[in-house]
């Protein structure tokens, strides 16, 4: 007699066995939908061969492909961005408006170590820009016939000891920006880790997971850097860059000319930076994610690769996303070439011209050899802080690109709205219950289904009729598009998640382990249990014996890089994590069927003491557990098309009957 009994899968191979097929069917069809995306054309990494610039051409033909080729990787990163805004394509990306007032919400909590950090930075260029003008000075007096030895020394022993006073000041201000720093990344890792955990769980599943990991592990790095580092060190630099250009003026509004006149093709460069370089940054993290989900699918569906044949397909699509990337990054750095070199003639250009006008002046007599030599001194000073200003913006671009995609993660809209209600009783109910997956396609078309408590009801019916779909309905993983499930006449998807697992839980294969002790990983709902409790449900589950044979017992650590578990361990380490959160409806999906079916069936034997008195919803992939049910949903395109208790079914003479006939023939 087969083990299988999913109707679908009577004739399939049994048992675990039978669990392969579904997983590779799934994921053969994301393959194929790869590989349509590969011919589909909406990636288009490859510059067209009429773009590439051939050896030997002259340098304007070669200006004019360069700039040919950087507005067409302009028009695909747009296309890429407007890709990335749809909500409908995973994870959103969060507007201008809301990095600027999470940054703002960061600053005005912290407020006296920003005033500080200003201060003592404005202190230390102020510093800096003294020194210049004693020096001026110096070179009046040198120059001035009768000066006295005293004056001019005494004038060096000023500049000593405001470069002294500097290197303090500057010093204290390195070491508030670091802290400073060091504060606003850990509340912004907090922010993060709250953000992601209150993800509902029902978006996550249906982002890639690419992208979430690249968007909470690059990301925040990079936001991380540019935080810590490029926020300090840009606001030092601006400071320094204006009182600079200031003690300019003060110094010689004439000789400050040529900078202010070559303010102005900065300041256009700037701005066409600006505009452009938040679009080409949040595309590069985009295809980051991209190369990501390719590589994770690949990984974790490496059977089906190798089952399928696939490994070709796979290595073009990755091939592919990192072409796409290396497009996105050439983009970003063309932007930032324009920008740089722009930047290298505004401020050399000014002390030529700085030079010649003060050669002028001083024939003219409108300025002297002093303020000569301070104007070329701050142009010179001017060069360092505005070079650090702009290549610190421009971490703070790729800071705020990463930002705005971490953002997005809380954008990801809430599918429930938590209340203070409370359920009068454990009666579980659904009523008109219609779920999509995608819009205008139903998989669950008006299903009523009125549980008893601590009754046992097994769904059985064809592979892809929407047992999950209802099983994740009951336990409250989606909410319906329309009708309700409600518990003790409150509303699934009003209760908040810790205490809707209190009431009802789904079990499903996949049962993780996280990293930690066997006990951490069994009192996850209710951390306070004591050691007599997570025995206790050891046993309940038959886990007990095994466990206390090993080594360190509870304490063995377990998951990614300690002991290693077998499926079925790994499974009854998650029942008995079920046992001790004591949830009084059990929706048990599948949460058998990797166990052999002799342990599977000793496994339910033990777990008879736990399943009663609870309300146990179990979608029945072997027909001798829809037996021993109260009552069986048979669900066939969505619908319940028979409800009953087995011999109720029988005497029907239906559906069930004939699944029932084949199965025992
Ligand atoms: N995450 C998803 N995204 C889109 N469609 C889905 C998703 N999960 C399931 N479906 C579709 O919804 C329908 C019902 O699937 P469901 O898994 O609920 O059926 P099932 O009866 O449990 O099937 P099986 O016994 O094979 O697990 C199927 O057509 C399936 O392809």
């Amino acid at each position: 007699m087969s083990e299988a009994v999913s109707p679908s899968r009577v004739g399939s191979p049994g048992g675990a066995g039978s669990s392969v097929v579904t997983p590779m069917a799934d994921s053969a069809a994301t393959w194929d939908a790869d590989r349509s995306r590969l011919s589909d054309g909406r990636r288009e990494s490859r510059i067209p061969d009429e773009l590439r610039i051939p050896s030997h051409v002259s340098a304007t033909a070669r200006l004019r492909a360069w700039h040919r080729r950087h507005l067409l990787r302009e028009e695909r990163a747009q296309r890429f961005y407007a890709r990335s805004r749809n909500p409908e394509r995973g994870l959103p990306v969060a507007g201008g408006q809301a990095v600027a007032e999470f940054i703002r919400s960061l600053l005005v909590r912290r407020k006296g170590l920003a005033l500080l950090l200003l201060i003592l930075n404005g202190l230390a260029a102020v510093a800096g820009l003294i020194v210049p003008r004693i020096l001026g000075q110096l070179v009046d007096d040198a120059s001035a016939a009768g000066t006295v030895a005293a004056t001019i020394n005494g004038l060096a022993i000023a500049v000593m000891a405001i470069v002294i006073m500097q290197a303090l000041l500057t010093f204290g201000a390195r070491c508030s920006a670091a802290v400073f720093g060091q504060d606003l990344l850990a509340a912004a890792r907090e922010y993060i880790v709250r953000t992601v955990l209150r993800l509902p769980l029902s978006r996550v599943e249906s982002a890639s997971s690419g992208d979430l990991v690249t968007r909470v592990t690059r990301d925040v790095s990079t936001m991380s850097e540019s935080v810590r580092w490029g926020l300090p060190e840009a606001v030092v630099a601006l400071i320094t860059t204006v009182l600079t250009v200031v003690a300019m003026v003060l110094n010689s509004p004439l000789l400050s000319l040529p900078i202010l006149v070559s303010a102005v093709p900065l300041w256009i460069a700037v701005r066409r930076y600006f505009s452009h370089a938040p679009m080409g940054y949040i595309t590069e993290g985009g295809t980051y994610s991209a190369i990501n989900t390719s590589l994770t699918e690949s990984v974790e569906g490496a059977r089906t690769v190798e089952a399928l044949g696939l490994q070709n397909s796979r290595i073009a699509l990755t091939d592919e996303d990192i072409e796409e990337s290396a497009q996105a990054e050439r983009y970003t750095m063309s932007l930032r070439n324009l920008l740089f070199g722009v930047i290298d003639i505004a401020y050399n250009t000014p002390l030529v011209w700085t030079i010649l006008l003060g050669g002028f002046g001083y024939a003219e007599g409108w300025v002297t050899l002093g303020q000569i030599t301070a104007a070329t001194l701050y142009i010179q000073a001017v060069v360092e802080p505005l070079d650090r200003l702009i290549s610190n913006v421009d971490r703070l671009q790729v800071g705020v690109a990463s930002t705005t995609r971490l953002l997005g993660i809380a954008a990801v809209p809430q599918d429930r709205e938590p209340t203070e209600q409370k359920p009068s009783d454990s009666h579980l109910e659904g009523h008109d219950l219609r779920f999509a997956y995608r819009e205008g396609h139903d998989v669950l078309h008006g299903v009523d289904l009125d549980l008893v408590p601590g009754e046992r009801l097994a769904i059985v019916g064809p592979s892809g009729s929407g047992k999950s779909t209802l099983g994740r309905l009951l336990s409250g993983i989606n909410g319906p598009r329309t009708g309700r499930v409600t518990v003790g006449q409150v509303d699934l998807t009003k209760l908040p998640l810790d205490q809707l697992r209190t009431e009802v839980s789904l079990v499903t294969q996949e049962h993780h382990v996280f990293v930690g002790t066997i006990r951490d990983n069994i009192v996850l709902a209710r951390e306070d249990s004591p050691d007599e409790v997570v025995i206790d449900a050891l046993r309940t589950v038959d886990a007990w014996d095994w466990v206390q044979r090993l080594p360190a017992g509870l304490d063995t650590m377990i998951g990614s890089g300690n002991a290693s578990l077998t499926p079925a361990q790994a499974q009854q380490v998650a029942l008995a994590r079920l046992v001790v959160a004591d949830p009084h409806t059990l929706v048990l999906d599948e949460a058998t069927s990797l166990i052999d079916p002799r342990t599977a069936r000793h496994l339910e034997g033990s777990m008879a003491a736990l399943l009663e008195d609870r309300t146990v919803v179990a979608i029945a992939h072997r027909l001798h557990t829809a037996h021993d049910a109260d009552r069986i949903a048979v669900v066939i395109d969505g619908k319940i098309a028979e409800l009953g208790s087995h011999d109720e079914l029988l005497a029907a003479d239906g559906e069930y009957a004939s699944l029932w006939h084949a199965w025992t023939s």
